[in-house]
């Protein structure tokens, strides 16, 4: 089961906005993860397709919070992973693992949408535990 799912988009792509909806419902399954929507490539200003509101206001909608990105400058990847890492649940295996001394479980990172080959440093990534 998904803890965390990072819903990634290309601002420059417009199309890929349109379908950040679908790619919700088909990561959401039957335990919500935790969400963080993505707009990735927000250093090529001149050829943004989604404006920023536009996007919050999605992600508002949805109920997650909106990070921009750019791996081109090295700008808010960390910050992504960040929020969502924040917005995962406290009562989590991992964490009772922690708590409680034991060794946390192996947290395979994984892709999981067939759109992912548009990126390459920065996917959609659910974290299994
Ligand atoms: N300017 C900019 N380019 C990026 C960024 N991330 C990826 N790219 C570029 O976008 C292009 C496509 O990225 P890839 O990671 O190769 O994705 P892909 O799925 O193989 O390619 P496409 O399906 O064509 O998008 C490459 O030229 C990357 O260098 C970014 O944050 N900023």
């Amino acid at each position: 089961i998904a803890a965390g799912v990072l819903l990634v988009f290309d601002l420059i792509n417009r199309a890929s906005f349109e379908h950040v909806p679908e790619w919700y419902h088909e990561a959401a399954g039957d335990e919500l993860p935790a969400f963080v929507l993505v707009g990735h490539k927000c250093d090529l200003v001149d050829e943004r397709a989604v404006s920023a509101e536009e996007a919050g206001h999605l992600a508002a909608t949805l109920g997650m919070a909106f990070v921009e990105t750019s791996a081109h400058s090295n700008l808010n990847v960390e910050l992504a992973f960040q929020t969502l890492a924040g917005d995962l649940p406290q009562n989590s295996t991992t964490h009772r693992a922690e708590v409680t001394g034991t060794p946390p479980p192996a947290i395979p990172l994984q892709c999981c949408l067939k759109s992912t080959s548009l990126y390459q440093q920065l996917r959609i990534i659910s974290l299994f535990m």
